[in-house]
C-alpha cells in the first residue's frame, strides 16, 4: 500500500493537522460478508470541500458515518482535527460531534415541533449556550445567510423541500464547527433549488474555511466541489482534483465495469465559485492512500 499524493509525500500535510483522516478504516456489518468499506485511507486539509462518490453499496454513507463518529469503524483510525475517535468515550465522542462537527442529510430531521429559529438555535443549546437575544441573533445572522431570515418563526412543515434544507445548512453551521458532513442533502431537490444549496456549503469553505465532505450521487453536485474521491465496494477506487461533470461521469462509467482509472482532471465546466476556490491559496488536496 503506499502513498501517491505529493502532499503526503512533501510532508505539507499530516494526519494530525487535517480536518479529517482515515487510516486504513474498515466497517463490517454482522461479522460475515464483505465489508462495507475496506481499508480506507484518505486525508482532508482544512478548509476542502470533497465529494465522495460511487456506485450504490460502495460504502459512501457507511465511510461517512463512519468518518464523522456515528458508527464505529471495525478497522482503522478517524482523527477529525488531530483526535482520534477511538481515544473517545461515548461522551466525548457526542461533545465532539457537538461542537466541531456539522450535519447535513437528505432527511434531516428537522424537529416539527420548533419553529425555523428554534431549530437553528438547537445546537448551540445543546453545547450549553443560554436562551435569549444573543442566541436569537446568532440564529438569525445564520438564517439571514441563506435568505430564509423572514421565515425564523413558521414551521419546518410550512417551507419547501429546498428551504428546509437551507435550514438544516443554517443549523449545521450555526456553532462554526470545522467540518461538516452531507449525505444526498440535494438527492429530493430540483437542479436550481440544490445550486443554491451547493452555493452555501461552498460559501462555507470559501468564507470560513470550514471543512466539507459531501456524499453524493450526482456528477453536477461534484463540480462544486474541489476534489471527488470515488468508491468501489468499498474501497477506495480513484480521484478527481476540480472535479467536473465530465470527468466524473467518465470515472462513474469506468466503475460500472469496475475499471476506475484515476486521471488528471480540470475543470472547464465547474461553477464559477468552485473555480474560485482553486487559487494558489487553496489547501492541498486531499491525499489517496492506497
Ligand atoms: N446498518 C447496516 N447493516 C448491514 N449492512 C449495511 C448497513 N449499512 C450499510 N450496509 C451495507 O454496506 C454496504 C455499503 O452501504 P452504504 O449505504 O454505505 O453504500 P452507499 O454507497 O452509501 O449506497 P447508496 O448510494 O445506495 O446510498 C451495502 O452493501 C449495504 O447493504
Amino acid at each position: 500500500m503506499k502513498t501517491t499524493t505529493t502532499a503526503t509525500r512533501s510532508g505539507a500535510l499530516g494526519a494530525l493537522d487535517a480536518a479529517l483522516s482515515l487510516d486504513g478504516v474498515g466497517r463490517t456489518y454482522g461479522g460475515r460478508g464483505a465489508p462495507a468499506l475496506d481499508g480506507v485511507s484518505l486525508v482532508v486539509p482544512r478548509g476542502r470541500f470533497v465529494a465522495v462518490m460511487g456506485p450504490s453499496g460502495s460504502g459512501k454513507s457507511t465511510l461517512l458515518r463512519c468518518a464523522a463518529g456515528l458508527e464505529r469503524p471495525t478497522t482503522g483510525t478517524v482523527r477529525i482535527g488531530g483526535t482520534d475517535l477511538a481515544t473517545l468515550k461515548t461522551a466525548g465522542l457526542t461533545r465532539l460531534r457537538r461542537d466541531r462537527v456539522g450535519f447535513v442529510f437528505q432527511s434531516l430531521n428537522l424537529v416539527s415541533a420548533l419553529d425555523v429559529r428554534e431549530n437553528v438555535t438547537l445546537p448551540l443549546l445543546l453545547a450549553g449556550a443560554r436562551e435569549g437575544r444573543a442566541l436569537d441573533a446568532r440564529a438569525l445572522a445564520g438564517l439571514a445567510a441563506v435568505g430564509l431570515a423572514d421565515r425564523a418563526g413558521d414551521r419546518p412543515e410550512d417551507l419547501s423541500g429546498g428551504q428546509r434544507q437551507r435550514v438544516a445548512i443554517a443549523r449545521a453551521l450555526v456553532n462554526e464547527p470545522d467540518i461538516v458532513f452531507a449525505d444526498e442533502p440535494t438527492a429530493a431537490l430540483d437542479p436550481v433549488t440544490a445550486a443554491g444549496v451547493l452555493a452555501l456549503l461552498r460559501r462555507a469553505v470559501d468564507e470560513r474555511g470550514t471543512t466539507v465532505v459531501l456524499v453524493t450521487h450526482d456528477p453536477v453536485a461534484a463540480a462544486w466541489t474541489d476534489e471527488a474521491v470515488f468508491l468501489d465496494r468499498g474501497r477506495l477506487a480513484g480521484h478527481l482534483d476540480h472535479p467536473d461533470e465530465h470527468g466524473v461521469r467518465r470515472m462513474l462509467g469506468a466503475g460500472n465495469d469496475h475499471r476506475f482509472r484515476p486521471t488528471a482532471t480540470t475543470a472547464a465546466t465547474a461553477p464559477a465559485a468552485a473555480t474560485a476556490s482553486n487559487a494558489p491559496t487553496a489547501p492541498a488536496r486531499t491525499a489517496v492512500i492506497r
